[in-house]
């Protein structure tokens, strides 16, 4: 029986946003998002951490090689968000508010569909700052 195993890989990216609901009008905005509802943007140093849960391979000793795992977040993270503004530059930033749950799940969407197994993807973690912690899990209410 294969055993099964939790590989992370660990990237960083840059970008700015701006906290602003299509949903809410501009006073209710500032109200819930207060300065991080400035016109102007501010930005994040985000450290992303994607995790696989799979069967370690009795062939090749490997959830997945971490090789392809690279190129999935580049496609999924770097080439999309890296230096960005991701409200502006981001599509799907146009009508959701960029908030560290969104990007999470912009991300996790994004890998499930590049990834040649999504079933192996487990986890992705996003420190927006180092007090600031977003973790998804795929999970619907
Ligand atoms: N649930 C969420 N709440 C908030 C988010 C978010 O993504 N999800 N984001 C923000 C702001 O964008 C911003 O990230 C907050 O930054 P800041 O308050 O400066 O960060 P810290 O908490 O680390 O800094 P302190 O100096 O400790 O306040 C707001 N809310
Ligand atoms: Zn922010």
């Amino acid at each position: 029986m294969p055993r099964i195993a939790y590989l992370t890989r660990v990237e960083k990216f840059s970008a700015a946003h701006r906290l602003h609901s299509p949903h809410l009008s501009d006073a209710e905005n500032l109200e819930t998002y207060s300065k991080c509802n400035n016109p102007n943007g501010h930005g994040h140093n985000y450290r992303v951490e994607v995790t696989l849960r799979g069967p370690v391979s009795p062939t090749d000793g490997m959830v997945l090689n971490i090789n392809d795992l690279k190129v999935y977040i580049k496609e999924a993270i770097m080439d999309t968000m890296d230096h960005k503004h991701l409200d502006k530059d981001v599509p799907y930033f146009k009508d959701v508010v960029s908030t560290t749950e969104n990007v999470a799940i912009y991300i996790w969407d994004s890998l499930k569909r590049i990834m040649q197994n999504p079933a192996l993807l487990y986890e992705v973690k996003i420190f927006e700052t180092d007090k600031n912690i977003i973790l998804y899990r795929g999970e619907e209410s």
